[in-house]
């Protein structure tokens, strides 16, 4: 049992997926005869979870929303059959979590990419050694913002002094909602200004985050 963890989002944190998952969209698009949308675009739409990203695409294309349940299904096969051809790790993440494991911290995944995609990304990117935990967008009834999610991680860790690192206003609310600390990553994908997004601490580098966190956990501990 661990009684110190630090929990992370997937995407636009650990990893730099958007270039996959523009590429999964465009491919989805072109069977249904669309082009593609700009990368911004996709961009901006991750955060959610899938069935949310394919609901805006269909918006901004002009599909039919009746079709979203098979879209879902397309994408999701895009997705996963080339979801680490263009993904990488953000620099200094790896070794950031070779670190906290180091510190004796329990650490785990919280997302809202479906679990299975998840684990599959994580292990070809050579991450899924450092989680003994790992929570998608379909794991539980309800995604984040939901806290649903942090909170069953921290259970699982047996953890209670706990931060959660995020790039998004999902992410934040998450740990509002959930009573955590949240780190921003500013380098992520989220849509507003750092000042508009509540968070403890700012980063965006990982070789600094150990160091970041330390405190902060040791500080709940003492509550
Ligand atoms: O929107 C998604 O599918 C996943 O995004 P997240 O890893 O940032 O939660
Ligand atoms: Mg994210």
């Amino acid at each position: 049992m661990s009684s110190a963890a630090v929990l992370f989002d997937l995407d636009g944190t650990l990893i730099d997926s958007a270039p996959d998952l523009h590429a999964a969209a465009a491919r989805m698009l072109e069977a249904e005869g669309q082009a593609p949308l700009p990368f911004e675009i996709i961009r901006s739409f991750i955060g959610n979870g899938v069935p949310k990203l394919v609901e805006r695409i269909i918006g901004v294309a002009g599909l039919d929303m009746a079709e979203h349940p098979r879209l879902v299904s397309a994408f999701m096969a895009e997705y996963d059959a080339h979801s680490t051809d263009l993904t990488r790790p953000y620099p200094g993440v790896a070794d950031a979590l070779a670190r906290f494991r180091t510190m004796g911290y329990g650490l785990g995944v919280v997302t809202n990419k479906p679990e299975a995609s998840a684990r599959n990304v994580l292990a070809a990117l050579r991450l899924a050694e450092f989680f003994p935990v790992v929570i998608g967008g379909d794991s539980l009834p309800e995604r984040k913002p939901d806290p649903s999610g942090v909170l069953t991680a921290m259970e699982q860790l047996g953890a209670s002094a706990t931060v959660y690192v995020g790039d998004s206003e999902v992410d934040s609310e998450t740990a509002g909602r959930a009573d955590l600390p949240f780190l921003l990553f500013t380098e992520g994908y989220r849509k507003s200004p750092v000042f508009q997004i509540p968070h403890q601490l700012v980063f965006d580098r990982f070789d600094g985050l150990p160091a970041l966190v330390e405190p902060l956990v040791s500080t709940q501990r003492l509550v």
